[in-house]
């Protein structure tokens, strides 16, 4: 009862989703003793699917570390068909030799160091090319969308690593990059009655399957117009280097993968880097930025930092980026407060027993780490923005301590951290390094809405508009 007050509401709006709590009678003693022991987990049936939800560091170890490999499997989501060619991709994609083979040729080819530091002029070059126009905006005192600046920003970086070039907003779809992002992720998050009442499933009574039918036509045609394009320059020698598509499209030629890979299976992974990417690192920027901009002396002790690291006289560097302390505890902070990805979706692949409690197999998993991030049994004052709090705390972020995991961790944890976390890092510290932010029509810093965006996978901060003022000298 003590713990249900402290508790805060579950990232879906579901007041239950952060609490210890059953639906109907409980024929489970063994979890009442589990959460007593571990913290709050749920289990209830969500039609025909068992669903645990875990919501506290202890139990979140359970099932990710104790019993990883029971629990590293995906369920059948409407997305994963349409949009993940059949669970042929990483993110959807079953546990077993194929994932981890094809998760195993993204990590070397794309998202190794090596990969990533390949990559750092090309992320120099985009991000200078950002501050150049948002000084431009500062000169003419403009009000900038931010939100959309930063989204662009991400999208040509992630292209550039991906296809080797970047795209115009309407190359996708007349309807633009964001627009189809911002729809694909929607429909991706969105709880679908069909994944919990199969025999629902082809009635497509949320019209769901018809959705995500018309955007996956629209990004199959984007991705085999890439995949020709690649082809072609390579039949007429224009190419000059070797980029993700072309790797792939050599393993495929090649038949050297060792398992089945055909187009389908490159398109799925040429997706899996488009949406796993792209999206989550500009909205970790987004919220980072907005919590910044809302504590003034949150802003003032980052930029002195940056003053004295990096100097006045030029703009920060990756290689800068290991020294930043106080920035490493304001991405820290804004990830435990505003994970993108609030709730892991995995599910069992046998019938096990988690410390006495026995779970079905084909039991879907939910670790809430928005919960986690705000369990006042590991965080002081949780509801509180303080980047302070990690000074001296040492608590990692990469899979480590689990009241802090916006990346997940064990088998299924994000493949592309390093990449992710660098690209986030350094354009935060960049635009705090480079401008003042003002709120445009005499909003106070303290009035920006923060309210959260909730799906079921990703979570959007509100739009983000300000009026920048160039701070660097020339
Ligand atoms: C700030 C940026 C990012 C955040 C916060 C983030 C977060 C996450 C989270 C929470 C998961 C699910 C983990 C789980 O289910 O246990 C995930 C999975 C994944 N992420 Fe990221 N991610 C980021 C950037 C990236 C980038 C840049 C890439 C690649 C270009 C990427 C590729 C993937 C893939 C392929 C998976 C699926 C892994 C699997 O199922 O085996 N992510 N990410």
């Amino acid at each position: 009862e003590k713990k249900k007050k402290k508790l805060p509401p579950g990232p879906t709006g579901f007041p239950i989703l952060g609490h210890f709590h059953l639906l109907g009678k409980n024929p489970h003693q063994d979890l009442h003793r589990l959460a007593e022991k571990h913290g709050p987990i749920m289990y209830m049936r969500f039609g025909s699917v068992p669903t645990v939800v875990v919501s506290s560091p202890a139990a979140a170890e359970l099932f990710l570390k104790t019993h990883d490999l029971i629990f590293a499997n995906r369920p059948h989501h409407e997305a994963s068909s349409y949009l993940g060619y059949e669970q042929r991709n990483i993110v959807f994609g079953r546990y077993g030799p194929y994932w981890r083979n094809m998760r195993k040729l993204c990590t070397l080819e794309l998202l190794s160091n090596m990969k990533i530091n390949q990559f750092q002029p090309m992320r120099k070059a985009e991000l200078g090319l950002l501050v150049g126009s948002l000084k431009q905006a500062a000169e003419a005192k403009e009000v900038v969308d931010l939100s959309l600046k930063i989204a662009s920003l991400s999208a040509d970086m992630t292209c550039l690593m991906v296809f080797g070039k970047k795209f115009a907003d309407r190359d996708l779809d007349e309807k633009g990059f964001k627009e189809v992002m911002k729809e694909t992720m929607e429909e991706a998050a969105a709880f679908n009655l069909g994944d919990y009442f199969p025999y629902l499933r082809r009635l497509d009574l949320q019209g769901s399957a018809r959705r995500l039918k018309k955007l996956s036509k629209i990004f199959d045609g984007f991705l085999e117009r890439i995949i020709d394009e690649h082809v072609q320059n390579k039949l007429e020698k224009k190419q000059s280097g070797q980029d993700f598509v072309d790797t792939m499209m050599g393993i495929m030629e090649s038949g050297e993968a060792g398992f089945d890979f055909d187009r389908r299976h490159v398109k799925a992974v040429l997706l899996d880097m488009l949406l796993a990417g792209m999206d989550t690192s500009a909205a970790a920027v987004e919220w980072a930025l907005s919590e910044v901009i809302r504590h003034p002396t949150v802003t003032k002790k980052l930029q002195k930092e940056l003053e004295q690291i990096v100097g006045m006289n030029q703009m920060v560097e990756e290689s800068h980026l290991s020294s930043l302390k106080y920035l490493d505890c304001v991405i820290k902070e804004s990830m435990r407060f505003h994970p993108v990805g609030p709730l892991l979706i995995h599910e069992s692949m046998e019938d096990c027993e988690v410390d006495g409690f026995q779970i079905p197999k084909k039991s879907r998993v939910l670790v809430n780490v928005w919960a986690i991030g705000r369990d006042p049994d590991a965080w002081k004052d949780p509801d509180i923005f303080s980047p302070d709090r990690f000074l001296d705390r040492n608590v990692d972020l990469r899979g480590r301590d689990f009241q802090l995991i916006p990346f997940g961790t064990g088998r299924r944890g994000c493949p592309g951290l390093q990449l992710g976390l660098t690209m986030v890092q350094l354009m935060v510290a960049q635009l705090v390094h480079c401008f003042d932010w003002e709120l445009p029509d005499g909003l106070l810093a303290s009035e920006l809405d923060m309210s959260e965006n909730f799906g079921l996978v990703t979570a959007r901060a509100t739009h983000l508009m300000a009026i920048p003022t160039y701070r660097l000298h020339e």
